[in-house]
């Protein structure tokens, strides 16, 4: 297979069915490809209880300033494969689209990336600096033995980034449209509250927690929680659920949940939020214009999962090197955002500054997810400026 070629790259990629946890192939087809470029690969596989073991990548080359490029070959399910108008692991290219799970999240980042370094390799510009790939195959999953171990593994063996590039897909609608310099927060919770189940004729005999659950609703989402700072936008908290798994419509039910993600801007870390969050859910508990007459309920928090916290890259010159690069190739200068979701970035930020830049994400996690052929084309020669730049912006620092 030719190295310098994204679209062939790409679609070996593809046929790698490399749903999460399963590397389906997709790590050994990047070994294969990177390995005669130079790079030296290693495959460590990460456990821990209760998750499934993951194996994962990392490939570097050369000597001198350090550019990881970070990124995951794990995608999400197919869904009804009836849905896709070409089998989701055929990697089919039609009317200059090449069609499979993983072509815009985030294959075709990666392919775009080794491309770029292929060809630079092919004109005898391998010498600039020290690249890698650290690649996980638990980004989609539930994240534990991806990237945070890796990165601890890195450095373990005294390796240390310069600045990191992930290749998520980033642009809303054009390619160009936007560059990630930072990331929201995220932090889940479910608030309990305990009741007494009983007769819905006879109410004054029990007490319906969701009466306290329509007050918590109420106050968490009643007060902004703030209005956005200079680098993000507004901190948004919504809820995904409220259940009593009660199905029966003549029974007040013992006990009901209400389950919430917010999203958070540099305003807050995960301790001040969480503080903030057990203000208004006491103060729910005890003023809800529901329970008028009655004691106040019984409510408990439970923080679920692992939080993330925001950040905001401010290195100017790995941000400068990436727009320049953008611009030049499609003609935009691209928005500087952190909206959006999480990605890996949050654990490269403790490591070196990250920026994150790939292919329109509007495909991604769909049927038909898909990536004009042109836009794979036009990433790479965006990689490949991004190198060259960066590396320009590192030699000019040091001497
Ligand atoms: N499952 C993982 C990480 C979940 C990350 C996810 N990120 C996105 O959907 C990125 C999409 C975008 O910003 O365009 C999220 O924000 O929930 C875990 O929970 O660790
Ligand atoms: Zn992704
Ligand atoms: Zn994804």
């Amino acid at each position: 297979m030719d190295p310098t070629d994204p679209i062939a790259v790409l679609a070996a990629l593809i046929r790698c069915p490399s749903v999460t946890p399963h590397e389906g192939g997709a790590l050994t087809t990047l070994q294969e490809l990177v390995e005669p470029l130079g790079f030296s690969v290693e495959r460590p596989v990460f456990t821990e209880a209760g998750t499934p073991d993951i194996e994962n990548f990392y490939a570097a080359c050369g000597t001198g300033p350090h550019l990881c490029f970070a990124g995951h070959t794990d995608v999400v399910p197919t869904g009804d494969e009836a849905d896709w108008s070409a089998p989701p692991f055929a990697a089919e290219i039609r009317d200059g689209m090449l069609y499979g799970r993983g072509a815009v999240d985030m294959k075709g980042g990666i392919a775009a990336f080794v491309a770029a370094v292929a060809r630079r390799k092919a004109r005898g510009e391998p010498g600039d600096g020290r690249i890698s790939l650290l690649i996980t195959g638990d980004e989609e999953g539930p994240a534990i033995n991806g990237t945070i171990k890796l990165l601890d593994w890195v450095a373990a063996r005294g390796e240390r980034f310069d600045a990191s590039l992930v290749g998520e897909p980033t642009n809303p609608n054009a390619l160009g449209d936007m560059i990630k310099i930072g990331r929201r927060g995220s932090l889940s919770g479910t608030v309990a509250v305990k009741g007494r189940q009983g007769h819905v004729a006879y109410p004054h005999l029990a007490d319906n927690p969701l009466r306290t659950i329509v007050a918590v609703a109420d106050r968490l989402m009643a007060e902004p929680f703030d209005e956005g700072t200079a680098a993000f936008p507004p901190t948004n908290l919504e809820i995904t659920s409220i259940d009593t798994g009660n199905p029966a419509t003549n029974v007040i039910p013992g006990r009901s949940t209400l389950t919430f993600n917010i999203r958070f801007s540099d305003a807050w870390t995960p301790e001040s939020l969480k503080t903030e969050v057990l203000r208004r859910v006491e103060a729910a508990r005890t003023g809800g214009s529901y329970r008028v007459g009655r004691d106040a309920a019984e409510i408990a928090v439970e923080w679920r999962g692992r939080p993330s916290e925001s950040f905001l890259t401010r290195s100017d010159d790995l941000i400068a090197s990436l727009s320049a690069s953008v611009a030049s190739v499609t003609g935009k200068s691209p928005q500087l955002s952190t909206t959006g979701g999480t990605s890996d970035a949050r654990f490269i930020k403790d490591h070196c500054p990250v920026v994150e830049f790939g292919l329109v994400g509007q495909t991604m996690h769909m049927a038909d997810e898909r990536v004009p052929i042109a836009d794979l084309e036009a990433l790479t020669e965006i990689y490949d400026q991004f190198l060259s730049r960066w590396f320009a912006s590192r030699a000019a620092v040091a001497a």
